[in-house]
């Protein structure tokens, strides 16, 4: 390779026009390409003249110029006509800069020995250091090494350096694997597992397999989200210059459009709205393809069929909301409102809730209500078994409040308590979780403190439990049992489900269904008894079906509370939830067309309509499918945060164990960067800065509300450092908004949270050295929270939100989509196939529906 630009010869450094020259064809013909003579020959005029190599690649490409004259005095044309594209092409800087991939061999290692330290500072030099030619990388006679030393302490770039380091590491790393691959993989002599996994035919026979095998591991199982936040120094200027290898895992989620437009949402390209912008109206990433409009209207096609045979069963608007499955509990049509009650006095109080909670304007709310308040009131003896039902947004949350004034009202709130199945839907609704409320421990093992149980539930009679679609048909058997070994001093009670105590049911089945077992309303075990014996969870996933059967009283909220702003929107979520959304096919003289309805809030589609309309969008939070994209959202924004804050965004380790010691240093790197599925959300690297917005992840104080799904904001992280400069965090506080109590020496709404003990099974830790079946993880229960899943959203009214549905399943749409009051609060973070809201709640969840009389 010689350098044809200088005119010595003697050193050879950088190019050969016979070498990496690239040839593109398109309308305007052939153009061969070579990036070391555009380098070369790059404009004399800054930002360009000054440019290092690297950073040339990364941040510039080359645009053809047809105005001749404009181009012989442009500062960003080529600097000499030996270029041969300098009448024709100028440079110009990227929008967004790309990452540089080094083809070839890799770079030498410095540490080597003389010879690879001088290779090495040779290539280090080129890339580094801006130059023309040779002379401008060392003088004549003085070598490689001692050119890179003297550029080193006069001008070298801390960001190059930074850049460097990682080059080398990355060099080590590899030749430290080639080297060492039996020590890397070494097992712990003292491990009663090493005789059987130190089998040679079990181990990978060569480095390279060694080496590969790890790679697979890592790419199955590790991301990269978090750790490359590492100790970010962010202000706005460093977030705006853009750091392509930051994005990739991102862009490779969602594509580049996707990430043009969330910046801009973040603020920071809105100049350029205009550019890189299809003219589309279907918006970004993949455009709608012939195969997906083909999909599209078989679908339609299928649905119109199905509308002309189902025309006659079609919903019936009820003329009184309540459904009965048996006989009747109480018919409140027949009752004059108030009359169920004697006690002038119990009336008195059910008027004031009445009018506080605004109950009369609302029928099916009402009558909920007060079939609740006529039991009580009557100390009615039978069991109420009832299902207040609604779609999100129709006041069931409402409901319960009402409730629990009532219970407060009349001095017997020791008399009812509130469960939902997870910590955040239990707070929203002020309850604990239905494991809590059983003693219920992760550890299936551990034997149950019965006495403690009874004490919990003694005077309990009634039991609200919000979110029933995401209880399983074995989670309902449990909570029955545990009911009636709590009341085991009471012989009628115990031999009642639930225990006797008289249970509300609210929720809605087309929202999230039980993440692993089966729903209480699952038709398919009962099918599949014909070919198998029921082992003991078939047995009690179908007593929880049998148990939800019993409910006998079914009121379905009609009314949406959370959308009234926007009717069509409520609309449009109705038509949702049930797989019932419109299309031009569907119907073609009103031509509606829900799919474009919501394309048309695609983050893309809203910056090219109104740049100005994306920066409300700033502080909404993200709702997605996937961990992986929450993870990758995460880092983004918290990086985007910490600049706006001005804060530097640090990386908190976890402590990891295997058999009570440390993990060794090779695997404990990897095990840090496990993605967060496959350490139930126990984060290796936690990323953390003063003023960011973090989640719980564990319940950690109900009475406090601090518990999984809790939200708050870091106030101050104390912690270790190694001698590697790694931190290790020993608390957290956290300012949760309105909890309302005060530790001593803290802030109101201040919190403490310590590290927690995660145990993480995983099944291929061989792969990475350690001979277990299981890892222990010490690291704070948190994670950020600018993005969470539909699983966490569900609940939750959102003035504003960014939703994912392309990551989403199932009703998992629904819920997102029905989070935010109208639909100016929603965007859409990329495009999404139209099958994902054109599909049909499943056959069991329909036969569900029309059981209990529900709209379906
Ligand atoms: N009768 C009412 N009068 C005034 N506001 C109401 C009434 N009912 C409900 N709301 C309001 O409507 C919004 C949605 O109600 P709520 O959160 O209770 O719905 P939900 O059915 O529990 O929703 P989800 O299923 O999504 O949890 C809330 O802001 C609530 O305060």
């Amino acid at each position: 390779m010689e350098d044809k630009a200088s005119s010595s010869g003697s050193e050879t450094i950088a190019y050969d026009e016979g070498d990496d020259v690239y040839v593109s064809v398109d309308q305007d013909g052939a153009r061969v390409d070579s990036q070391v003579l555009d380098y070369i020959y790059r404009p004399s005029y800054e930002p360009y003249a000054s440019m290092v190599l690297y950073d040339f690649v990364a941040r510039t490409t080359k645009m053809k110029e047809k105005n001749k004259e404009k181009l012989v005095n442009s500062t960003q044309a080529f600097s000499s006509w030996k270029h041969p594209q300098r009448g024709t092409h100028r440079v110009c800087m990227r929008s967004k800069p790309v990452l540089p991939v080094m083809l070839g061999p890799s770079l030498p290692s410095k540490k080597n020995s003389n010879e690879t330290i001088d290779a090495w500072a040779k290539h280090v030099l080129a890339l580094f250091k801006p130059w023309r030619c040779v002379h401008d990388l060392k003088a004549g006679g003085q070598s490689w090494s001692n050119a890179y030393d003297v550029y080193e302490s006069a001008g070298l770039r801390s960001r190059h350096a930074k850049i460097i380091q990682n080059m080398q590491l990355l060099t080590e790393c590899a030749d430290a694997r080639f080297i060492h691959p039996k020590a890397f993989v070494a097992p712990d002599q003292s491990d009663p597992l090493e005789t059987k996994n130190n089998n040679d035919e079990e181990m990978p026979s060569s480095a390279q397999d060694v080496d590969e095998d790890i790679q697979q591991w890592k790419s199955k199982f590790c991301s990269d989200a978090f750790a490359r936040l590492e100790d970010r120094s962010l202000d706005a200027r460093d977030y705006n210059t853009g750091n392509g290898e930051e994005d990739s895992e991102l862009k490779g989620l969602v594509g580049r459009d996707v990430l043009d437009a969330l910046e801009a949402c973040m603020g920071d390209s809105l100049h350029d709205a205009n550019c890189n912008v299809e003219d589309s109206d279907m918006g970004d990433g993949p455009q709608v393809t012939h195969q997906d409009i083909a999909i599209h209207n078989a679908i339609m096609q299928r649905k119109r069929k199905r509308a002309l045979a189902d025309e006659h069963d079609d919903f019936v608007e009820p003329t009184s909301s309540r459904r009965r499955i048996d006989e009747p509990f109480v018919d409140i049509g027949t009752v004059p409102i108030y009359a169920a009650t004697k006690s002038s006095a119990y009336e008195r109080i059910l008027v004031s809730i009445v009018s506080e909670m605004n109950l009369e304007n609302n029928k099916e709310q009402l009558e909920a209500f007060l079939t609740v308040a006529k039991h009580v009131g009557e100390r009615d003896p039978d069991q109420l078994l009832m299902f207040v039902s609604g779609v999100g947004g129709t006041g069931k949350s409402h409901v319960i409040r009402s409730i629990v004034k009532l219970f407060e009202r009349i001095n017997r709130r020791k008399s009812l308590l509130i469960g939902a199945p997870t910590g955040s839907a239990a707070i929203l609704i002020g309850g604990s979780t239905l494991h809590s409320l059983i003693l219920e421990c992760p550890n299936a093992d551990a034997k149950k403190n019965v006495s403690k149980l009874a004490r919990m539930w003694r005077g309990v009679l009634y039991l609200i439990i919000d979110e029933v679609s995401m209880i399983s048909a074995k989670f309902l058997s449990k909570l029955s049992e545990a009911l009636k070994q709590a009341m085991g001093d009471n012989p009628k009670k115990s031999s009642q489900i639930f225990g006797g105590v008289h249970v509300v049911f609210m929720g809605d089945f087309c929202q999230l269904k039980p993440a692993i077992d089966k729903p209480v309303f699952s038709s398919e075990i009962a099918s599949r008894l014909v070919d198998f014996t029921p082992g003991e969870d078939e047995i009690s996933a179908l007593n929880g079906i049998f148990i939800w059967r019993q409910v006998s009283c079914v009121i379905e909220l009609v009314k949406n509370c959370r959308h009234a702003e926007d009717m069509a929107y409520a609309e449009f979520l109705s038509r949702l939830r049930i797989g019932k959304c419109l299309s031009p096919n569907s119907d073609p003289v009103a031509n509606t067309d829900d799919y474009r309805y919501l394309m048309s809030r695609l983050l893309t589609n809203i910056r090219k309509r109104d740049p100005e309309e994306l920066k409300l969008f700033l502080d909404a939070p993200f709702i997605v499918g996937l961990k992986s994209l929450r993870d990758n959202l995460n880092a983004k924004l918290a990086t985007f945060h910490a600049s706006r804050l001005k804060k530097v965004v640090h990386l908190y380790f976890s402590r990891d164990s295997v058999k009570r010691r440390p993990v060794p240093a090779g695997s404990a790197e990897i095990l840090w960067k496990m993605q967060s599925t496959h350490v139930r959300d126990a984060l290796g690297c936690l990323p953390l800065f003063e003023g960011m917005k973090v989640m719980v992840t564990e319940n950690i104080a109900f009475d406090s509300k601090v518990v999984n799904g809790t939200e708050g904001v870091v106030k101050k992280i104390v912690y270790d450092e190694d001698e590697a400069g790694r931190r290790y965090a020993t608390v957290a506080y956290i300012h949760v908004e309105g909890i309302g109590f005060q530790i001593e020496g803290l802030e109101k709404d201040i919190v403490p949270i310590f590290p927690v003990r995660t145990s993480i099974p995983h099944h291929t830790l061989h792969t990475i050295g350690l001979q277990a079946k299981s890892f222990a993880r010490w690291q704070l229960p948190l994670v950020p929270a600018y993005a969470y899943t539909d699983y966490k959203s569900q609940g939750r009214t959102l003035k504003r939100a960014i939703v994912d549905i392309s990551s989403s399943k199932g009703q998992g749409v629904y819920v997102m989509l029905s989070r935010v009051t109208s639909l100016s609060g929603l965007a859409i973070l990329r495009w999404f196939p139209p099958s994902k809201i054109y599909q049909r709640p499943s056959a069991e969840l329909r036969e569900e529906l029309a059981r209990l009389g529900l709209r379906c």
